[in-house]
């Protein structure tokens, strides 16, 4: 079944990727920008609504990649910092802005595109998206806490009296098998789009802009997005066979928004340091969880149904009902025993047993090959947009590990928490004579408010 989000803007069907400029609302759409080669080199497959064609503004009260549909692909990179320089962090934030401004709405990296340019210079835009329409891409930026604070103490870049307090070192959880190489960062990019390609297409090109000021420290690809976040898309399936995302806080539900997912001005005021920052903006939280596959599959359908707490093939809880219909974690079946168990996922995760706290979750399923003993490496890398992970995401992880019956079959391998900042509002992009945004000192990007 295809999804169609709501509030994705198809580009226009069978014109060249460089007809389409517009970063959202208040921006204009410069049309038919052939000859600029701002694009890519030829015009995607005809013309087509599919969600090949889609695009979503890059500007925004809130950054894309959030509460925007779940696309079904995902690369996310983690970045440390190489340079000591605070300026060349906000050169490199001036430039990434730039690129996923431009990547975003279908258009090449730079402004000459692959194949143009000077001759004897690295083309600005390295190709492999040449032929392909945008597929609904999003990129995310967010910051970590070592980027504030290094490892030492040391204020790396000046930054150290506005780190939020939400930005802790998030605790140790029982059961944690965390890989260093696997966890962390100063920065981190969250590419998400319908086609792989797009995804990856994206990270290259930001990565390869950070030369000199920030290398990788860890990527994860994802494919077949493990949520829902709008009520347009279907429930998708994790790599256990259940459906995914089916209470999710959605696009659609703007006030479970407001509290659960984006920053309120009220948190820099109880911040003992200047945070208003990140008013708007929200916290990711990553986490490489691989699945005991194996020995799941040799586990019965009653004991998968038990350990997650709904029904396998529709979803329902096993107090009754449908999909959408609310567990009833009083009902009790025979012998008195509960109908949704005591250690059951969905109920140690549901807000009555966490504090009515709800988090939008923006998972992927993942498959990196197998280990020695030819066990698939595969599980689902969970992401979590929330307000506060201090109250929204600590307590409930730390429920789900000590008691959650999944567990048995999870393994938490990597880890990370970033505080993504708000959007850019419309109608702030210095745009260039040809439409497409400059990289100057006076366009803003994404951060610039923790700069300023
Ligand atoms: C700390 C938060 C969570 C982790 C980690 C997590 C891992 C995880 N979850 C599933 C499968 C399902 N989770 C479902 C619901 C659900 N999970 C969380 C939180 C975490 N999950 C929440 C907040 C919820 C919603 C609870 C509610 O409000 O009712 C479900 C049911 C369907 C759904 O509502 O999405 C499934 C299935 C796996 C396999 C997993 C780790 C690999
Ligand atoms: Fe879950």
């Amino acid at each position: 079944m295809p999804d169609t989000p709501p509030d994705a803007s198809p580009a226009p069907g069978g014109l060249s990727r460089r007809a389409v400029l517009g970063l959202g609302g208040g921006l204009a759409v410069v049309g038919a920008a052939v000859g600029l080669g701002v694009g890519r080199l030829t015009a995607p497959e005809p013309a087509s609504t599919s969600s090949g064609t889609r695009t979503y503004p890059f500007t925004g009260a809130h950054q894309a990649g959030i509460a925007t549909p779940a696309q079904d692909r995902l690369y996310l990179a983690a970045f440390d910092l190489t340079t000591s320089s605070r300026d060349e962090v906000v050169a490199l934030l001036q430039r990434w802005t730039t690129i996923a401004a431009r990547l975003t709405q279908g258009l090449s990296a730079g402004p000459y595109g692959p194949a143009s340019g000077p001759y004897d210079a690295p083309p600005d835009d390295t190709g492999e998206a040449a032929d392909l329409p945008p597929a609904g891409l999003t990129i995310t930026f967010g910051f970590g806490r070592s980027m504030f604070v290094g490892s030492d103490g040391a204020d790396r870049y000046g930054l150290a009296s506005r780190l939020p307090g939400a930005l802790v070192d998030l605790p140790h959880f029982p059961a944690d098998n965390l890989d260093p190489a696997r966890t962390g960062g100063d920065l981190v990019v969250q590419a998400c789009a319908d086609d792989p390609q797009i995804a990856v297409h994206a990270i290259r090109n930001l990565s390869r802009a950070a030369f000199g000021s920030a290398t990788i420290r860890w990527t994860q690809l994802g494919y077949g997005r493990t949520s829902s976040t709008s009520t347009a898309q279907r429930t998708p399936r994790n790599l256990f066979g259940f459906k995914d995302g089916t209470a999710n806080v959605k696009a659609e539900e703007t006030s479970a928004l407001d509290e659960h997912v984006w920053v309120p001005a009220s948190a820099a005021s109880a911040d003992s340091t200047d945070s208003r920052w990140m008013t708007g903006g929200s916290y990711l939280v990553a986490r490489r969880i691989r699945m005991r596959i194996e020995p799941w599959d040799r586990t019965s359908l009653r004991e998968q149904e038990n350990l997650v707490g709904r029904n396998k093939g529709e979803g329902a809880p096993l107090s009754g009902g449908t999909e959408f219909t609310e567990p009833d974690f009083t009902a009790s079946g025979r012998g008195g025993q509960p109908l949704i168990a005591t250690n059951a996922h969905v109920r140690l995760a549901h807000p009555d047993f966490n504090a009515g706290v709800r988090m939008l979750r923006r998972g992927y399923n993942f498959t990196d090959g197998n280990d020695s003993l030819g066990r698939l490496d595969a599980g689902l890398f969970f992401i979590a947009f929330v307000t506060d992970p201090r109250t929204h995401y600590i307590p409930m992880q730390n429920q789900l590990s000590k008691s959650d019956g999944l567990m048995e079959y999870l393994e938490h391998t990597g880890s990370g928490l970033f505080a993504v900042p708000p959007g850019i509002e419309d109608g702030h992009f210095v745009l260039g004579a040809d439409g497409t945004p400059l990289t100057t000192r006076h366009s803003p990007f994404v951060g610039q408010d923790l700069f300023a």
